[in-house]
């Protein structure tokens, strides 16, 4: 029997079988996740499937945000808002607030997810919790609702895709733009039901934050979930901050066996990867910055469960300290929880942007689908940190948006066009201590 990828590991222990790609196993959950928008038809689910004896399974394991129209841009909004309150309220589910932040963010920051777990959540964006080493994946509100009161959920174990990359990233080079080419080689659906594995010097090399991001988009290729090996950076992550939640007992042993079977292999070497950016209207139209540099913008957009941490937004406001945003762009920025949003204003990043003439706005999802918080016009074209752009996805469908890294937002802002990080000055920031200031 050959050795096993590290979904399977994780699905094996979570259904107590062998759990070989292809097979169908029934497995205990450990988180399940809601929010404003899928909300309310889990709880409608649950209702239907419990009767009279609603009961969550695991109360302290369900929570629920208020992230993806927040504050509330109109009545049906507000009434889903009080859906999720009243629901957390009479089954004891866990609740974030209007302004606490997006949902994968939060999850993470709050230590809920840990290294080998099992994470649902009726969003896509689900496979986030990748970049701490578990198994996390987007499932429909139905699902959900049934897991809210059995604690499990039946699922295909999936054949697994490997990205590695080695050696170093060249400066001005970040996740984003290495998951922006693995979809572009890939295709939007090469990863299909797959589960994604990230490794490699070049990988491993990263900080938590960043990883956050390939698990984040592994969904753009189809993935399943998106897995990056955990090690000793994770546990010093979850031990810095999510004692209030759970012990931080990490499992950092946890990894691929040297001989799992994989359906394809996909290698590179950091060095020769440029910085990328996904062309409108689909995150697969991947090329490097040099192909669309000088394409002129009207909106920047910095934020999301991609690239909306305290890091992300401190290298855009790194590039215009002292700087104003060049006169035909407007700047949103949009920090992905409450504790970014402290962080940021405390670190003055806040102070630098505002000066720089960006506007700041409530932690949140902002106007990543378009609903609200600077939805683009006819016409507008938006280079975004975000991780979608498909037509409309921002606004109007006569609208065009890009996607890139944070350090290309940062410097396209100052030119007013789409432009080259590495003609700009960037760092990297390993430190993410935003846990340990969160105060829920
Ligand atoms: C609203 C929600 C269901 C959706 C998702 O699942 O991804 C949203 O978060 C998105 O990014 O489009
Ligand atoms: S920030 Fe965007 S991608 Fe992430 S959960 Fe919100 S709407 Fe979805």
């Amino acid at each position: 029997m050959t050795g096993k990828t590290l979904a399977e590991k994780i699905l094996a222990e979570k259904s107590g079988t062998d759990a070989r790609a292809g097979d169908y196993v029934e497995a205990a959950v450990d988180v399940m996740m809601a929010h404003d928008v899928t909300g309310p038809l889990a709880f409608q689910t649950f209702r239907e499937v419990t009767g009279d004896d609603a009961e969550l399974f695991a109360p302290e394991r369900t929570v629920l945000t208020i992230d993806h129209h927040a504050p509330a841009d109109g009545v049906r909004a507000a009434n889903n808002h009080n859906s999720v309150r009243g629901f957390a309220e009479e089954f004891g589910a866990v609740q974030y607030e209007v302004g606490d932040g997006i949902c994968h963010q939060v999850l993470v920051e709050d230590g809920f997810v840990a290294p080998g777990d099992l994470v649902i959540g009726a969003d896509s964006h689900s496979t986030t919790f990748g970049g701490v080493g578990a198994f996390g994946t987007g499932v429909g509100s139905t699902d959900l609702g049934t897991a809210f009161a059995t604690g499990e959920l039946w699922f295909r174990v999936p054949e697994t895709k490997r990205f590695e990359v080695g050696g170093d990233l060249q400066d001005g080079v970040y996740a984003k733009d290495l998951i922006l080419k693995f979809i572009g080689d890939v295709g939007f659906a090469g990863a299909t039901y797959d589960a994604v594995e990230f490794g490699g010097e070049a990988i491993q090399a990263l900080p938590i934050h960043e990883r956050i991001v390939l698990s984040n988009m592994t969904i753009e290729m189809g993935g399943k979930a998106g897995l990056v090996e955990p090690d000793g950076r994770v546990a010093r992550f979850l031990a810095a901050g999510n004692g209030d939640v759970r012990a931080a007992e990490v499992a950092t042993g946890l990894g691929p066996d040297a001989d799992a079977e994989y359906d394809a292999r996909f290698t590179y070497e950091g060095s020769e990867i440029d910085p990328q950016v996904s062309k409108p209207s689909n995150p697969e139209n991947a090329v490097p910055v040099t192909e669309v540099a000088g394409t002129a913008i009207d909106q920047l957009f910095v934020g999301t469960c991609t690239n909306g941490r305290y890091e992300d937004i401190k290298i855009v406001a790194d590039i215009l300290e002292g700087e104003r945003l060049h006169p035909d762009v407007r700047m949103v920025v949009v920090p992905a929880s409450k504790a970014v949003y402290r962080k940021a204003l405390e670190a003055g990043v806040l102070g630098t942007l505002v000066d720089a003439g960006a506007i700041f706005q409530t932690a949140g999802c902002g106007p990543c689908f378009g609903t609200h918080s600077g939805v683009l016009g006819d016409g507008d074209v938006c280079l975004a940190t975000a991780n979608r752009n498909f037509p409309g996805r921002e606004g109007s469908m006569e609208s065009r948006v890009y996607l890139a890294s944070p350090a290309t937002v940062g410097a396209s802002a100052l030119y007013g066009e789409i432009t080259d990080p590495r003609t700009v000055e960037t760092r990297r920031y390993d430190d993410y201590r935003v846990a340990e200031e969160v105060s829920s």
